[in-house]
């Protein structure tokens, strides 16, 4: 029946709302070499003005938190959350920094990936 809605069984193997896609992306992130700054959440009670100027922290490991939680609707929520651990560091760092270069770095390779596994 047109409009009837198509019953989600996890035998619907054609990874509906990105779910797969999110689990291989984030595993590619985890397992970057550059992933260092981003794996575990920053310590705002060690970082002066951190919780200031973040006003949303994000992580790697916080993501696999709500991933594993089913938190995320579609590919797109999941991308708003890696994008906002790229935004934070830009915000936090400079360009000419360690942590800086590192995250311009891990957000061209998820650029790349994102772009790539959507085709
Ligand atoms: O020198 C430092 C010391 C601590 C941190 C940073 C730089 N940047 C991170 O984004 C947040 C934590």
């Amino acid at each position: 029946v047109s409009g009837a809605k198509k019953a989600k069984t996890d035998k619907d193997d054609n990874n509906t709302n990105g779910l797969a896609t999110c689990r291989m992306l984030l595993a590619e992130l985890e397992a970057h070499q550059d992933a260092w700054p981003f794996l575990t959440p920053v310590n705002h009670k060690a970082v002066p003005g951190y919780r200031k100027v973040i006003k949303k922290p994000m992580d790697f490991s916080t993501i696999r938190e709500k991933l594993t939680n089913n938190q995320y609707l579609n590919l797109e929520t999941f991308i708003v959350d890696v994008n906002l651990v790229f935004e934070n560091c830009e915000r936090f760092n400079e360009d000419d920094s360690e942590i800086g270069r590192a995250g311009h770095r891990m957000r061209s390779f998820f650029d790349k990936r994102w772009t790539e596994l959507l085709k």
